[in-house]
């Protein structure tokens, strides 16, 4: 469905949601568009998305932030990443125990020349960096606004029972994150399935062939599920047009969208 922008789309990940709070994870999902819409007035795209996020994580609803799962120790080591479609910048951190995982990843993008920091040193690294930044379900979120920005970023505690160490596709660009100037996606599921198809590099690959948004996300989740069955992903994507598009291959993807006309909010069926 096409939005006027600016226009803001998030997911709180894909997965068995029939076992879980979904009434609390719509509101959560909405709050998090409102907190990331309100950004437009002074921010750009980059704000929309970094503070969507950072809601997620603080709610404790989703698979993110203080609601990540644990590893086999019984410890957090969260990942997360963020993309500017126009610069084509990235930021992203992995096993990281800071607070919110994607403003770290922001700090990456803005004061770093590298792309991904990862681990216990890294974390030091990010403690050192000044910037007055600091102030579930994997969480992710793509905006375009008014200057025709496009971001994606997207922000998790990983798969229940990981071992430590391990780091799954959501800090990795072109897997758990992806844009550019026509396209900006967020993936959701089982990142040892997704780090080996790297869906968000796809769907960039299919609407530079000229694939709509729609067709490039429901052409790539039907081609990881022939591969290697269902139950494995979720994605968000939006274009530079406005053009929003979800598919999944769960029971369910906790996902919205706002723009200055409408919300919307869904778990199971229903288009964003
Ligand atoms: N729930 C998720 O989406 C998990 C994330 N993709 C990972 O594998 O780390």
């Amino acid at each position: 469905m096409r939005y006027n922008k600016p226009v803001i789309a998030v997911h709180g990940g894909a997965g068995d949601w029939y076992k879980r709070d979904s009434e609390r994870a719509l509101t959560e999902i909405k709050n998090a568009l409102e907190r990331g819409y309100e950004q437009f007035v002074n921010g750009s795209a980059i704000e929309a998305v970094v503070e969507a996020i950072a809601y997620m994580e603080d709610s404790g609803v989703f698979d993110a932030g203080v609601g990540s799962v644990k590893n086999s120790k019984g410890e957090v080591e969260m990942d997360a990443g963020l993309m500017h479609g126009n610069s084509m910048s990235v930021g992203a951190v992995a096993s990281t125990r800071r607070k919110n995982p994607i403003r770290e990843a922001l700090k990456v993008m803005k004061y770093t020349k590298h792309v991904l920091i990862v681990g216990d040193k890294g974390d030091r690294t990010l403690e050192e960096i000044a910037g007055g930044i600091n102030s579930g379900d994997t969480v992710g979120a793509v905006a375009l606004d008014a200057d025709g920005n496009l971001v994606a970023g997207t922000s998790t505690g990983g798969i229940a029972g990981k071992l430590p160490g391990r780091v799954g596709d959501s800090p990795i660009p072109g897997a758990g994150f992806y844009a550019t100037e026509k396209v900006a996606v967020s993936s959701t599921g089982i990142g040892e399935v997704i780090l080996k198809v790297l869906p968000a590099k796809e769907v960039d690959i299919l609407v530079s062939m000229g694939l709509s948004i729609d067709d490039a996300i429901m052409g790539v989740i039907n081609k990881v599920t022939n591969r290697f069955g269902p139950d494995n992903i979720g994605m968000i994507g939006l274009d530079f047009r406005g053009y929003v598009a979800a598919y999944f291959n769960t029971k369910g993807m906790a996902r919205g969208v706002k723009n200055k006309e409408s919300i919307k909010a869904f778990i199971f069926e229903g288009e964003i």
